[in-house]
């Protein structure tokens, strides 16, 4: 079957497996990280995989991004294979999927200055010249919530949450049509991400972007995605419209995540809860 037109992206069995070392006995064994993993991203919405720590969702992740090679299975993006891509194709697809992830402070370099973190994504793609960089700088820290006054800054002058809305200026600065949030907001309070989520939200509107939204809990997701994927022991376990994930989930491990969830209601918090 052919990708749909409408589908961004479009992941076809896709699998990745880790050689591990050489065992006392001296065989070596590999890992099945990801297992046959299918799903589609349609323009505009964001897609959420959830799942716990070591489950395959970074490896989905960087697969997608070019990062890793798939140890079988195919990726379609605006329905070219990016198997087949040419350089010329491949630097062009960089160019339209962007990446955020959790810990800003391994993704940004800590030596560059806000401006020239935001606009370097512009330079190298030779689509800005040094000249005008201080005023597109501005535009893009503007649109992320931050100000004149942080154009000189290095990423450790930042908050958290702040440097976080940093790393989204870049992402958006070459326009692009996807982004994986990989973990995103993991690792801020819980009012500083729905601030972030809020602007994820506000800039999708803007720009038209898709996402694939990556977090451990449901709750995380839940306030973006259109629709949800479970992700257990590297494969899809279960995937469909957010809503009915939450009100009737199929998948007893979905069901267990579900069960995870903190009440919202001060009532029930006296009760055991692990949280997401
Ligand atoms: N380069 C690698 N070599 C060997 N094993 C790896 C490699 N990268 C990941 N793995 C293993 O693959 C599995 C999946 O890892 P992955 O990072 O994709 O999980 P995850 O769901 O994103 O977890 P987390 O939420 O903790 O980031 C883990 O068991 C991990 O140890």
């Amino acid at each position: 079957m052919e990708p749909t037109s409408e589908s961004l992206l479009d992941v076809r069995h896709l699998s990745k497996t880790f050689p591990l070392k050489k065992s006392k006995t001296n065989k070596a064994s590999s890992f099945k990280a990801v297992d046959d993993v299918s799903f589609q991203v349609f323009k505009g919405e964001t897609l959420g995989i959830v799942g716990e720590s070591g489950s395959g969702k970074s490896t989905v992740a960087k697969m997608i991004l070019q990062l890793l090679e798939p140890t079988s299975g195919e990726i379609y993006f605006l329905g070219q294979n990016l198997a087949n891509q040419s350089k010329a194709e491949s630097k062009a697809t960089k160019r339209r999927m962007q990446a955020v992830f959790q810990d800003p402070y391994a993704s940004l370099n800590p030596r560059m200055r806000a401006k020239e973190i935001v606009t370097e994504p512009l330079i190298l793609h030779k689509q800005l010249n040094k000249k005008k960089r201080d005023d597109k700088a501005l535009e893009l820290l503007h649109e992320v919530g931050l100000s004149e006054q942080h154009l000189n800054r290095f990423p450790h002058e930042f908050s958290g949450g702040q440097r976080q809305r940093l790393s989204i200026a870049r992402a958006i600065a070459l326009k692009p049509d996807l982004i994986i949030c990989d973990e995103a907001v993991s690792a801020l309070d819980v009012s500083i991400q729905a601030q972030i989520l809020k602007l994820l939200k506000s800039l999708q509107t803007s720009y038209g972007l898709s996402y694939i939204f990556i977090a451990h809990g449901l709750p995380t997701v839940k306030q973006l995605s259109n629709r949800v994927a479970i992700m257990h022991k590297g494969k899809i376990v279960e995937i469909g419209e957010t809503n009915d994930i939450f009100q009737s989930p199929k998948h007893t491990y979905t069901k267990s995540l579900l069960k995870a969830v903190p009440p919202s209601h001060p009532r029930d918090r006296h009760k055991p809860s692990i949280g997401g």
